[in-house]
């Protein structure tokens, strides 16, 4: 006996991850987006006239936020004006790729697209780093110069605003990292909606609470046209532990991401917990956690032939900088212990957007 929509009583297609609910493919698609909509209109997201630009990668997830986005925007009227944003990281076989299928959404989308590389921003292509530096730290180099990358884009566009296509899994698995590493600094940041204001321009994830099962039922549906290849450079071994561990649990009980994500939101942080502070680097401009960012120090010890400076934890990061030149104020040589630990966690910075 067919089985019917818990919504309409036509024909159901799927159940619902995070529900468990049988849906036919409109209702479906209706319960997905209203529940963007309002992700949006609870936190506030946007403000009529404001530029937004979508961190497009050509995955799933930002394929898909591109196109709810799109959607939300006409049908509600929000009065956006969306720009797709790419960062070509320059790794052949895989972000080439992606890219052209970046360029396919610009013409299913009818959104304008603005590409920057790293090897126009720093000089650098990731290719030309992995020889340098090797399979080991490179996810390091390309988190710094990606979320820095993101925001020169985004200054070049005239954005207010950039969205990424981070969704209730990525928050959760990071809610987990953040606890299994002790880094209770990040725990409470990492699950807010939008990050970086205080003069910054905002990232803000309207995906928060969507699971990525239903992101793929969404694309698969829709039949939306994006790129399913795993970058060729990075492992990401943590956060794929993280990543099991989140599925297991989601197995036995979908709530469970959800229910992660509530509990990082509803810490409370003690008082004497050091949280980082934003700044702008001396040397570039962008915004920082230190004097210097670390996008500068990664790209200094690149043009100096020493790729592993800036790499390494507390006092043996200290002495390399300082033998390499760079000069450090006090607080910057006090606080390098915390920057460099900072710069070894790469994925925990992908995930601050
Ligand atoms: N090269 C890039 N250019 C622009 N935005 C990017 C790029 N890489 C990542 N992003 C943004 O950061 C988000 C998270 O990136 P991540 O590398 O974790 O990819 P992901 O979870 O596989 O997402 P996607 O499916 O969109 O690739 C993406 O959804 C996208 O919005």
């Amino acid at each position: 006996m067919p089985v019917c929509c818990a919504a309409c009583s036509g024909k159901a297609v799927l159940k619902r991850p995070k529900t468990g609910d049988a849906l036919c493919r409109e209702c479906f698609f209706h319960v997905f987006e209203t529940e963007i909509h309002h992700t949006i209109l609870d936190a506030n997201l946007f403000t009529a006239g404001e530029t937004v630009a979508i961190g497009a990668s050509g995955g799933k997830d930002s394929t898909v936020l591109a196109y709810v986005l799109k959607l939300l925007n006409d049908k509600y009227d929000y009065g956006l004006k969306l720009i797709l944003l790419s960062v070509d990281e320059g790794i052949t076989g895989y972000r080439d790729d992606s890219l052209t299928t970046v360029k396919r959404n610009q013409k299913q989308y009818d959104l304008p697209l603005k590409i920057v590389s790293y090897e126009e921003l720093y000089g650098w292509t990731m290719d030309a780093i992995v020889k340098e530096i090797g399979l080991k730290n490179n996810c390091t180099f390309c988190g710094v110069f990606r979320r820095q990358a993101l925001d020169r884009g985004a200054v070049l566009v005239e954005a207010d605003k950039i969205v990424t296509g981070h969704n209730a899994d990525d928050i959760a698995e990071t809610v987990l990292m953040n606890v299994l590493r002790g880094d209770i600094a990040r725990l409470r940041r990492c699950t807010s909606i939008t990050t970086g204001n205080e003069g910054y321009l905002p990232r803000c994830k309207p995906l928060k609470y969507t699971y990525e099962k239903e992101i793929v039922m969404y694309a698969y549906f829709k039949k939306l046209d994006y790129f399913s290849t795993e970058c060729i450079y990075s492992p990401n071994a943590y956060r794929g532990y993280a990543r099991a561990f989140l599925k297991d649990l989601e197995a036995i009980r979908s709530s469970s991401i959800i229910d992660i994500i509530h509990s990082g939101e509803s810490l409370s942080i003690k008082k004497d917990v050091k949280m980082p502070t934003q700044m702008t680097c001396l040397q570039c401009g962008y915004i920082s956690s230190n004097k210097v960012c670390k996008a500068c120090v990664l790209l200094e010890g690149l043009n100096k032939g020493l790729p592993k400076l800036g790499i390494g934890k507390g006092l043996k990061a200290r002495q390399k900088l300082v033998a390499a030149g760079m000069t450090l104020t006090n607080t910057e040589s006090q606080s390098t212990s915390t920057e460099s630990t900072a710069v070894l966690n790469t994925d925990k910075q992908s995930l601050e957007f």
